[in-house]
C-alpha cells in the first residue's frame, strides 16, 4: 500500500496559470526552512513533481513572521495570508490568479465561510493587503491602483520592443505590439534592463485590439503573452492582464475602463479606475489528496 498519510495538497488553476496549494493553516506543517526553494521547484516540476507555475501556502498571517511588516495596520483584518512562491523558488509579491484561487479554496476546505468569500474578505499579500472575493461567475480581487515605473523594452530573439514599466505590488513590462504573438519565441526570458528592474520583471507581449468609448464609458480588448519572473511563459498572469490594461488604456490617453484580457489559458476582465484596478476571472479545484511519504523522502 502507497503510505499516503503525508500533508495535505491541492493543484489548481486560474485561467491555466496552475499552482500547487498547501494548506498550512497555524504554520505548523510547512515552516519556512522545510518549504525552502528545492522543495518548491520539486513541487512544481512537471516530471519530477505535481507540476505547476507556483506554490500557495495557505496560511494565518498570525504565523508568517514578515506579516506584520507588509501588512502593517491591515495585520488584524487579514486573517489569511497568501504565501506565494514561483516555481523557482522564489518568493513574488502578488499573484492576481493565484489570489482567486486561494479564496476558492479557503472556502473548499472549510477555512472560511461561503458568505464571508461572497462579501469579501482581506487577505495578506507581500505585496500588502488585498481584498478578495466571490462574484457571480468568478472571483474578483482588488488590486490597487497600478504604478508606472518608467519607459523600458525587452529584447526578444533580436528584436527589441518598448514597453512600460508597471508596478501592480510585482514588477512588469508591458509591451505593445502590433506583431502577431503566436509568431514570438518566449521559450527564454526576454532581456531586460537590469538596472530598471533590480528584481527582476515579468514581461507582457500586448495586441491591443480594440478600444472604444460607449455609453457606460471606455471598453477594450486586448491579448497577451507573458513570461514570467521566476517561471518563464505561463499561460496566463492576473498582475500582467492588470498591468497590460492599464498599459493599453493609457496609451490611449484613458485612465479609466473596462478591460477584456485574453490569455493563452482564457479570458479575464479588468476595471481600472484612477484610484484601483479590479480584476475578476475564474478558479478552478483539479483535485485535493495528500502526498506520498515516499516522495518527500
Ligand atoms: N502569475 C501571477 C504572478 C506570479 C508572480 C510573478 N511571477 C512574479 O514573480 O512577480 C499572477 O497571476 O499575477
Amino acid at each position: 500500500m502507497i503510505d499516503a498519510s503525508g500533508p495535505r495538497v491541492l493543484k489548481g488553476h486560474g485561467t491555466q496559470n496552475d499552482f500547487v496549494v498547501l494548506p498550512d493553516p497555524d504554520g505548523t506543517v510547512w515552516p519556512e526552512d522545510r518549504l525552502d526553494a528545492a522543495l518548491v521547484r520539486r513541487l512544481c516540476d512537471r516530471q519530477e513533481g505535481l507540476g505547476a507555475d507556483g506554490v500557495l501556502r495557505v496560511v494565518s498571517s498570525a504565523h508568517v513572521p514578515d506579516a506584520a511588516a507588509v501588512l502593517g495596520d491591515a495585520l488584524d483584518e487579514c486573517t489569511w495570508f497568501m504565501d506565494h512562491r514561483n516555481a523557482d523558488g522564489s518568493h513574488a509579491e502578488m499573484c492576481g490568479n493565484g489570489i482567486r484561487l486561494y479564496l476558492h479554496v479557503l472556502v473548499a476546505e472549510g477555512l472560511l465561510d461561503a458568505e464571508q468569500a461572497r462579501a469579501g474578505v482581506l487577505v495578506g499579500t507581500r505585496g500588502g493587503p488585498r481584498r478578495v472575493g466571490q462574484g457571480a461567475d468568478g472571483y474578483w480581487v482588488d488590486m490597487g491602483p497600478a504604478r508606472p515605473l518608467g519607459r523600458g523594452e525587452a529584447v526578444l530573439s533580436g528584436v527589441t520592443y518598448p514597453g512600460t514599466g508597471v508596478s501592480m505590488g510585482n514588477p512588469h513590462l508591458v509591451c505593445l505590439t502590433d506583431v502577431a504573438l503566436e509568431s514570438l519565441d518566449l521559450a527564454h526570458a526576454p532581456a531586460v534592463d537590469p538596472a530598471l528592474f533590480p528584481d527582476g520583471v515579468n514581461v507582457e507581449l500586448v495586441n491591443v485590439l480594440s478600444a472604444e468609448e460607449g455609453p457606460s464609458g471606455t471598453t477594450a480588448h486586448v491579448r497577451l503573452r507573458v513570461s514570467e519572473r521566476g517561471v518563464g511563459e505561463t499561460r496566463s498572469c492576473g498582475t500582467g492582464a492588470c498591468a497590460a490594461a492599464w498599459a493599453a488604456l493609457d496609451a490611449g490617453g484613458r485612465s479609466a475602463g473596462t478591460v477584456t484580457v485574453d490569455v493563452p489559458g482564457g479570458r479575464l476582465s479588468v476595471e481600472v479606475t484612477p484610484g484601483t484596478t479590479v480584476l475578476s476571472g475564474p478558479a478552478v479545484v483539479v483535485s485535493s489528496g495528500t502526498l506520498t511519504r515516499e516522495w518527500l523522502g
